[in-house]
């Protein structure tokens, strides 16, 4: 999906909601599991039932990968069932030398290879370059490199003070030469939003990917405030608090009822910067 496509998709739903899909076999309502699949039966339904009010799902690999040869089964069952209007964002966190990360793009961005080909990645800067330019070989994917993380140990190195102020600001002023905002999306955490007006100063026009409001307690008002740009700029992820909403026979309903409350609140910020 292109940078205007993504834009185009954030106007008519009047959202930049990422579905967040970290399903966990052990808090899926008990129901589910006389399924043959019960990992891709509950995406399929919260799926179904998000799909109008976001423009972003993103499966974080962990969760699947956990589950061995199940896992890389419900994972290709849900990347093929994605909507083709969301942009799908497999949250992977990789990095490693060139002839591995290779293999990583194959097994995430090629279908030919894997049986899955989603639109983005996230990965981990530490390794430079090299680590990088594998997956930009893959056109028309974008890469979302680890800028800011939502967790509290992005003290340890991400703050520690460089020639730009801060590591992060360095990670992203660097990545800015290895492609543009058409190509590349930073994480930032939406515990992190008072960095938020730092950040855009390195990153004017890229898409940021916001993992942290629901469950983690970070402010959706508070990432528009410093973060939001005149394209909207931002993928606002959530997943325990949708996903998790209920763990009953309700579950899809009470997911798609968080989504709404969020997708609203999206409205209005998206009209307060005039992008609607
Ligand atoms: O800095 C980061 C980077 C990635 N994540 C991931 O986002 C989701 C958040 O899940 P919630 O349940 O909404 O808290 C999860 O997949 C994390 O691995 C992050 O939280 N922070």
């Amino acid at each position: 999906m292109s940078r205007q496509e993504l834009i185009n998709q954030i106007k008519q739903k009047k959202s930049f909601l990422c579905v967040g899909l970290d399903t966990d076999i052990e808090k899926i309502p008990s129901f589910l599991l006389s399924y043959p699949d019960p990992i891709f039966e509950f995406n399929k339904r919260i799926i179904d039932a998000t799909k109008d009010l976001c423009v972003a799902y993103k499966p974080n690999s962990a969760f699947y990968e956990c589950r061995g040869v199940k896992g890389l089964q419900s994972l290709i069952a849900t990347w093929e069932y994605l909507p083709k209007d969301c942009i799908s964002i497999i949250d992977a966190k990789r990095g490693d030398i060139g002839n591995t990360s290779d293999k990583y793009a194959q097994a995430f961005l090629d279908e030919a290879s894997s049986g899955m080909s989603f639109d983005a990645i996230t990965v981990t800067p530490y390794m430079g370059n090299d680590s990088i330019t594998p997956y930009l070989k893959y056109e028309g994917k974008w890469i979302i490199i680890l800028a800011l993380t939502s967790s509290v140990g992005s003290k340890d190195f991400q703050y520690l003070p460089t020639d730009d102020g801060h590591l992060y600001e360095t990670v992203i002023k660097k990545a800015n030469t290895w492609a543009g905002a058409d190509r590349l999306m930073y994480v930032v955490g939406a515990t992190k939003s008072t960095e938020f007006a730092e950040i855009r100063k390195h990153a004017p026009d890229n898409f940021l990917l916001v993992p942290g409001v629901g469950a983690q307690g970070g402010s959706l008002q508070d990432v528009c405030q410093y973060g939001i740009t005149k394209d909207c700029g931002l993928l606002v992820n959530s997943s325990r608090g949708i996903i998790y909403a209920s763990n009953g026979e309700d579950f899809a309903d009470a997911a798609r009822a968080e989504a709404l409350a969020i997708q609203q609140q999206m409205e209005v910020e998206l009209k307060k910067i005039g992008v609607i």
